[in-house]
């Protein structure tokens, strides 16, 4: 399991539009209607089963709030970042670029 990283490397390593929270990294989506972001809710459920990495996903009305940490290591790691990255990869190619994900 990858260490925990410094504050400099977390600063670092943060994808732009994510921001770190104490021990963990946050990013709220904003989406056209509920059922948008329950589909982003599942894809990234997938990401997660799939990296066995597992962020607290807070599906609102019409927002979706992702929160990664690790909890083996007691804070934030290579994991956290590398799923961000890979999330906002995810939701950019289905999207262009814009939150109202139309999946
Ligand atoms: C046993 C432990 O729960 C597993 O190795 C995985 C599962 N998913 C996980 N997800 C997250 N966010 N942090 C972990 O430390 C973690 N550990």
């Amino acid at each position: 399991m990858a260490d925990r990283l410094s504050d400099d490397e977390i600063a670092e390593g943060l994808p732009s539009s994510w921001q770190r929270e104490g021990d963990e990294i946050v990013r709220v989506y904003e989406f056209t209607d509920y059922l948008h972001g329950v589909n982003f809710a599942q894809m990234v459920g997938e990401i997660a089963e799939a990296q066995f990495h597992h962020p607290e996903i807070i599906i609102r009305f019409k927002e979706v709030e992702i929160r990664l940490t690790t909890h083996d290591e007691g804070g934030i790691t290579d994991a956290d970042i590398e799923m961000a990255e890979f999330i906002e990869s995810e939701q950019t190619a289905q999207t262009g670029g814009i939150d109202d994900v139309e999946l």
